[in-house]
C-alpha cells in the first residue's frame, strides 16, 4: 500500500534577537500569561491541525536555552529545530531547505505573533490549496501618509493593509521565490515571493495577531490573551 505523505508545513521563524524589546533574553522566550511567547504560538498550529509538520527556527546560540525551556515546561508538540539565518529572509530560507517534497503548503509564521488563532492558520492553509498562496492581513485604521525627501503627502487607508502572518504558499513556488538574491525590501515572504512575479492574494486577519515586537506590545498581549480564556 503507497504511503501517505503528511504535506503541511508550519515554519514559525523565531531566529531573531528581539533588539527593539530591549530584554535581557530574546522576546520569543519572555513568558505570556505563565509560558514561553514561542509556545503559545506552536500550540496554536498544533490546535489548527495537528498533521502540521512544524519546522522551528532559532538563534544558534539559544537552541539549548529552548530544550531546557520545553523540559522545564513540559512542552512536548513535536517540532524540528533549524537554525536561523542573518536576517528573517534567511531564516525562513534554511527552513525552506529543510522540507524536501515540492508537492503542498507551507505555512510561514513570525514566532512573536503568538495570538494567532487557529482559525485563521485553518484558512490560511484552505485557501493557499485553492490558490496558490494567501496572505494574512487587516484593514488600515490610522490615517497614513508617505514620506520622502521631496516631503510626505496623504494616501488612501482605504487602499492599503496591514500584513500579518502566517503567510502560506505552494511549496514549490515559494521555494522557487526565496532562490532570489536577499533584499533589504524582503520584510516579509509576500515580498518575495512577489518579485519572483507572483501574484499575491490576502485573506482577512484579526488584529488581535500583533507582532510582540516593542515592550509596550506584551501588555497588549496579555490583554488579549486574558479576554480569550
Ligand atoms: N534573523 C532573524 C530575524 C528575525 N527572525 C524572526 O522574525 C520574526 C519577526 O521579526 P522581528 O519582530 O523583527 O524580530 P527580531 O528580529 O527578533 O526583532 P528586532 O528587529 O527588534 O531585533 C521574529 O519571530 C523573529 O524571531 C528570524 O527568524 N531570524
Ligand atoms: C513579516 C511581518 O511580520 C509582516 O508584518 C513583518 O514584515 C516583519 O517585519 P520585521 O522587520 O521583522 O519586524
Amino acid at each position: 500500500m503507497e504511503e501517505k505523505v503528511n504535506n503541511q508545513y508550519a515554519i514559525i521563524v523565531a531566529g531573531g534577537a528581539g533588539s527593539r524589546m530591549q530584554s535581557e533574553i530574546p522576546k520569543q522566550f519572555l513568558e505570556l500569561k505563565g509560558l514561553p511567547i514561542l509556545m503559545h504560538t506552536l500550540t496554536a498550529f498544533y490546535n489548527a491541525d495537528q498533521s502540521i509538520n512544524i519546522i522551528l527556527t532559532l538563534p544558534k546560540d539559544q537552541i539549548a536555552y529552548w530544550k531546557s525551556l520545553c523540559t522545564k515546561f513540559d512542552f512536548t508538540i513535536k517540532h524540528e529545530i533549524v537554525e536561523g539565518g542573518e536576517t528573517r529572509f534567511h531564516s525562513v530560507s534554511n527552513g525552506l531547505k529543510t522540507i524536501k517534497i515540492d508537492d503542498g503548503i507551507v505555512a510561514i509564521h513570525d514566532g512573536v505573533r503568538p495570538l494567532i488563532s487557529p482559525n485563521i492558520i485553518k484558512e490560511s492553509i484552505k485557501q493557499s490549496k485553492l490558490l496558490g498562496n494567501a496572505i494574512v492581513c487587516v484593514p488600515m485604521k490610522d490615517s497614513v501618509r508617505e514620506r520622502d525627501e521631496q516631503g510626505n503627502r496623504h494616501l488612501d487607508r482605504n487602499k492599503l493593509v496591514a500584513v500579518q502572518t502566517p503567510q502560506t504558499f505552494n511549496i514549490k513556488l515559494i521555494k522557487e521565490a526565496f532562490k532570489a538574491d536577499y533584499q533589504p525590501t524582503f520584510t516579509d515572504d509576500a515580498s518575495v515571493f512577489e518579485a519572483n512575479s507572483g501574484q499575491v492574494n490576502l485573506i482577512e486577519g484579526d488584529y488581535m495577531n500583533i507582532k510582540i515586537t516593542t515592550p509596550e506590545d506584551l501588555i497588549f498581549a496579555e490583554a488579549y490573551m486574558e479576554k480569550r480564556r
